[in-house]
């Protein structure tokens, strides 16, 4: 992570440095019956590669719709017992396989806990009743949001759900980027083409920057409050950094994914708090930017499914060299922010879990033999797919990749697969 704040470059050499040995990140650790996606995230070789699936938690479950018929969507987040029940079913129902949990909320949260209403529409998504229309909307937004009056309840049911988890897999807490939560507070819901979004971003560049900038800052106190609360890894998802042409990525997005990284860091380090791994899910702009995200201050790199696994691990080689060592050369260097590897999470096409269990395994094997441009067995990866999983899944289907994932990866990862 490069700062231009002098001496916190310092700073954050110190927090990483404590980082690798800290004794209460051990204590942290030891709590945990399965600790294997934390190792996988700070680089290491792993026995094989952990797992979890984006939008684990959600309606392709029956439990999960049996909860739903019920209680509405916002609820659901806001009743901590709601939310690590639901947290906690699909770690129940695919026992052993899954790798991590991660805290059911939704992105919208923030705009919610900035002043604006959103209802989540059957059939529809979200939908926000009165979006920002012009820059002077801004005026509606909150001056001062008090993070922990507005979203103490997402702190109450990271707690919960980690009593409820007892250490069985680590705890993910979230929260959605800058630019992608711009681009719904404006929208007022999902776009296809984003038009008013960007005419923000191109007629009125700085009061964009403005908004983007109190996103971000809300972002990061809501990431250090689960972190607080019990989070043990971090995602920031956005996921419509594809909409932006690759020099807008760059104004208008990629800034605050940094600033939100270095931020965290900082703000944990102030508080003597070990930060926990940080994953960046940048959707669709690897294909242009990866060299720049890979940079970020971030220790995962989600990746798409556009993105060949290998070619990823060749970017990150050139991208970052000292990055792309085997951990076993490079542990403990601590000397800054890549003390060490950076690992990669992915990727595969969510549309295979339609396919049926012998396309599910091809696919698997695809994904993960280094001699079919797959991320080999060299560790420093966490499984997952490349987008959410969508509501038609069987959730059969997740079973055979889970276990598919299993299988071929304890494979490679004892055979350290790099033919
Ligand atoms: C863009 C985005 C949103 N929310 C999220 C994203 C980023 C991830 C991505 O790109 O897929 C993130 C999210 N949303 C939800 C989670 C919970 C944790 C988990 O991953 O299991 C997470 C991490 C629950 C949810 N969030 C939502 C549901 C379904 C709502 C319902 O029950 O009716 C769930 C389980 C609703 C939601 N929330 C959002 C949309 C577009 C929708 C409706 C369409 C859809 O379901 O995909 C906004």
């Amino acid at each position: 992570m490069t700062s231009k704040i002098p001496g916190m470059q310092h700073l954050h050499s110190f927090t990483q440095r404590k980082a690798g040995t800290c004794a209460e990140l051990r204590k942290a650790q030891e709590g945990l019956k399965n600790d294997l996606i934390l190792r996988a995230a700070r680089g290491e070789q792993t026995e094989r590669a952990p797992c979890w699936i984006m939008r684990q938690a959600g309606r392709y479950l029956p439990e999960f719709r049996k909860i739903r018929e019920d209680h509405d969507f916002f609820t659901c987040c806001r009743d901590p017992e709601l939310a690590s029940e639901i947290t906690v079913q699909p770690i129940r129902r695919y026992r052993g396989l899954l790798d991590a949990a991660i805290i059911f909320s939704d992105i919208l949260v923030i705009p919610q806990a900035m002043g604006l209403e959103v209802e989540m529409l059957p059939a529809k998504g979200p939908h926000f009743p009165a979006p920002l229309v012009t820059p002077r909307d801004t005026e509606r937004l909150r001056k001062k949001v008090d993070v922990e009056r507005e979203l103490g309840y997402v702190y109450d049911a990271i707690r919960l759900t980690r009593t409820k988890l007892d250490g069985e897999v680590p705890l993910i807490g979230f929260c959605g980027a800058p630019w992608t939560l711009m681009a719904y507070m404006v929208e007022g819901g999902g776009s296809k083409t984003f038009e008013k979004a960007k005419t923000w971003l191109f007629k009125y560049p700085e009061e964009s920057k403005e908004l983007l900038q109190r996103i971000a800052d809300v972002a990061v106190e809501f990431l250090v409050g689960q972190v607080v609360a019990g989070a043990q890894m971090l995602q920031v998802f956005d996921s419509w950094a594809g909409e932006l042409s690759p020099s807008d990525f760059r104004t208008f997005s990629l800034p605050y994914l940094r600033s939100i990284a270095a931020s965290v860091r900082d703000a944990l380090s102030l508080r003597s708090i070990t930060c926990p791994p940080l994953i960046i899910f940048a959707k669709g702009a690897l294909g242009h930017s990866m060299p720049e995200i890979v940079k970020a201050g971030y220790d995962v790199v989600g990746l798409d499914y556009t993105v060949e696994p290998s070619v990823a691990r060749k970017v990150v080689e050139l991208a970052s060299p000292g990055r792309a060592i085997s951990s076993k050369t490079n542990t403990a260097s601590g000397a800054n922010e890549a003390a060490h590897r950076l690992a990669l999470q992915g990727n595969m096409d969510p549309a295979v879990l339609y396919a049926g269990k012998e396309a599910i395994e091809r696919k698997v094997d695809e994904m993960l033999r280094a001699r079919k441009g797959g991320f080999g067995g060299g560790g420093a990866y966490i499984c997952n797919l490349g987008h959410g999983i969508t509501p038609g899944v069987d959730p059969e289907a997740v079973k055979w990749f889970l276990k598919a994932v299993h299988r071929v990866s304890e494979e490679v990862n004892s055979a350290r697969d790099e033919e």
